[in-house]
Parts: C-alpha cells; structure tokens; sequence
C-alpha cells in the first residue's frame, strides 16, 4: 500500500459530463485553444461538433488529430473505454505523443456512474489511468428543471469534483442563486464556477485527485474536503446536507442522536418525489481507530447489498496497528485499492469517510460500521462471520 511511483505514472483522467446541450462541447472547444494543453489527450464524440479545422496541425489517422495546442483529440464512435483502450496502444506503439493526461466527454444522457466505474475496474484501465476529476457543466437557465426531470442530471452533479454553471451570461441573478444553492445542498465539496462559452482556465479543472503528480505528494485536505460538510457547526460527528424524508427507507428515521453519540441528521423537508431529494452527501468521523477487518467487511457488504447506493465514497481511516492514514475512495460497487499515506494531513487523526450516496442516509451506514468494529474489538482482530 506505499505510494508507488506508478501511482503518480497513470494517466490522469478528467471526465467532462453535464447534461444534453449544457454546454460541453462549448467548453471543450475553449479548452482545446488554450495554453497547457500540450500532453492532454482529449476523446471526444464527432470532430464535426467542435470544428477543429483552424485547430489542426496533422491528422494522425481516421479517428485522431493533432492539434496545434499539442493536444491530441481523438473521436470516439460508440465505447468511450475502447476508445481509451486504442489510444493507449497508440500511444505505446509511438504513433502519437506521451500524453499524461487524458479528459473524457460524455454524452449527455449519460449516467457518469457506469464510466467512472470502468475506469476503476478495466483491468488495463486501472493500471494506466487514473480519475482525477469529474467536471459537470450545469446550464445556468435550464438546470434546475432538468434536475427536476431527470435523475441522470442529479447524478452527474452530485459526483463532480467540479461544477461550472454554464451560460451564465444568460441567468439573472435570483435564477443562478437558486440554482447554486441546490447545487451545494447536492454536493457540498465542489467548486462551482461560473463560465461564460466554455471560459475558464484548464487549472481549474485539474488536479482534484488524491495524487498531485507535481510535487509527487497526495493532498488530502484537498481531495477529500470534509471541511465542506462542516456547515452546521454545532456537532463535529457527522454532517450531513441531506434532503430525503422518505418515511419508507430504512434508514428515513434518522433524526439526531444515535446510541454511540454520533449523529446530528439535519434534515429539511421537501417533496419527496424530486430527484435531489433522493441523493445525500455527508461525512461520518470516527473517534476510535478502525479495524482494517472489520472495514472490509462493511465494504464488502455495501458494495455487494447497495452498491448503486454509494455513487461516491472517499476517505481516510486510522487503522489500529498504524501509524500513517490510509486513504479509501469507491464509486459504486468497487473499492479502489487503498493507499498509505505518508503521514497524517493534520492533527486531527479520526477517520473521516465522506459519502454521496442515492435513498441511504448516515445512520444504517455508521451503526453497521461501529458495530463490526466493536465485534473485532472484541474477538481479537478477527472479521466477524455474521
Ligand atoms: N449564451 C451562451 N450560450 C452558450 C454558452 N455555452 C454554450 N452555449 C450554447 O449552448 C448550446 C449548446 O452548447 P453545447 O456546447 O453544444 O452543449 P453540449 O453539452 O455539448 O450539447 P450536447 O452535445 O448536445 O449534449 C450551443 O448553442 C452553445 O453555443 C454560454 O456560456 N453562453
């Protein structure tokens, strides 16, 4: 579990989703112009759509181009991860340059979930790339009614790194406020820019991975930002920006204090039939090291019985037996591998697990994993059986 040069090797991954027409082809084409884009391999659906001719220095083949930015800009027909797959070989064969990063666009009904799981579990993917951020374009004028009509459009939001209210040029003030505030109750962590035709620096986006290949070093204030979830101020345990009353859930009952003192829910009431009102992002602490035993079998359990729950989950454990942290970071039904960290960001060594999750709140989440932990205390570092 050391940090591995390897680790900072793979291919930096950036994928670019939002919803049909919000924008992303707009964005693409400004980001194709500007500086830094050299090393930068960008796939995206049809060259047509973005009209590279006064971009282009050769065509290395059919489906790929070079570009004078010294991006490279490949067409994907179909599969997105066979299209990764073929640049990789390219680039291995030396028919185009080493490119180190890599950004994505997907169309716009996609459900970014399935793609980012591929990237964690392609086996050649997993070894040569890795996700370093997910930008969401949010049109500033339709957003709000396509988080209302489509639950793909709340997705895409809830698992960005980035989100960059488009078109803004074209809201008033009173529409991108409220839009903004949905979008932060959805996903706390995210930056949200405001872009007017796809303007904003490449910088920007990047470099929201665990990983920062520069200084070789992983930030992880950076990358797990729980400071996001501390909104509320009045409990450090567990914050939550949650927005589900569904009675019928298992867990709808979450209120407040649970048995071990660990919960505030500060739930709002809304109509229970939007889709964001399904979604739920919050970071549970522990003050206890964690049996590494008993968190796999809480992975393993979630991930097997509500996967399609957890659309992400990212976080540092302190583990008894060790001294450094160990960062955690799962999208569905897969755990990425962990990785030790060298030391501890801060004085604070709990363990914090942030979570975006669909219909499953805090509390089915921290008791099942307080309760296993306890059982391995209590059995000698064994993982139960039941
Ligand atoms: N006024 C204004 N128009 C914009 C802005 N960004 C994009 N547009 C326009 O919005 C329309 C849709 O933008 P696209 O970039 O094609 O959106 P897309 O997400 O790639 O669309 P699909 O590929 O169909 O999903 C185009 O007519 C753009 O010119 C903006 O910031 N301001």
């Amino acid at each position: 579990m050391a940090i591995s040069d390897e680790q900072f090797e793979r291919i930096a991954t950036t994928v670019i989703t939002g919803f049909l027409g919000s924008g992303k082809t707009t964005l693409l084409n400004a980001l194709l112009t500007q500086d830094g884009m050299d090393n930068t391999a960008v796939l995206i659906n049809e060259f047509g759509e973005i009209g590279l001719d006064h971009l282009l220095v050769r065509e290395v083949s059919e489906d790929v181009v070079l570009l004078n930015s010294g991006c490279i800009c490949c067409s994907v027909r179909g599969d997105l991860i066979s299209g990764l797959r073929d640049l990789f070989v390219k680039r291995t064969r030396g028919e185009i340059p080493a490119f180190d990063r890599v950004i994505i666009e997907t169309t716009g009904l996609a459900d970014p979930a399935p793609i980012l799981h591929t990237l964690m579990t392609d086996p050649l993917l997993t070894t040569k790339f890795r996700l370093d951020s997910v930008v969401t374009t949010v049109d500033a004028i339709h957003g709000s009614g396509q988080l209302d009509q489509h639950p793909e459009s709340v997705k895409q939001a809830a698992v960005a790194d980035r989100i960059l209210m488009t078109k803004s040029d074209l809201a008033d003030d009173t529409t991108r406020t409220a839009l903004e505030a949905r979008l932060r109750a959805l996903n706390p962590a995210a930056p949200i820019y405001q872009v007017i035709n796809g303007d904003i620096a490449v910088s920007k986006l990047f470099n929201a991975g665990l990983y920062d290949p520069e200084t070789k070093s992983m930030d992880v204030q950076k990358w797990l930002r729980d400071e996001a979830y501390d909104h509320h101020g009045d409990e450090p345990h567990d914050h939550e920006h949650s927005h589900d009353h569904d009675h019928s859930r298992d867990d709808a009952h979450d209120h407040g204090h649970d048995h071990h003192g660990h919960s505030h829910d500060h739930s709002h009431d809304h109509d229970v039939n939007r889709h964001d009102d399904h979604i739920q992002s919050f970071c549970i602490t522990f003050d206890e090291p964690l049996h590494w035993d008993a968190f796999v079998t809480w992975a393993e359990i979630f991930t097997q019985m509500r996967g399609e729950s957890l659309l992400r989950v990212k976080g540092i454990l302190n583990l008894v037996g060790e001294d450094a942290p160990v960062a955690i970071h799962a999208v569905q039904h897969v755990f990425h591998p962990p990785a030790s960290l060298p030391a501890w960001p801060s004085d604070d060594h709990r363990s914090k697990i942030v979570f975006i999750t669909k219909d499953l709140g805090p509390q089915v989440i921290r008791e099942s994993l307080y309760h296993l932990n306890a059982a391995v205390s209590e059995t000698g570092n064994t993982a139960p059986t039941s």
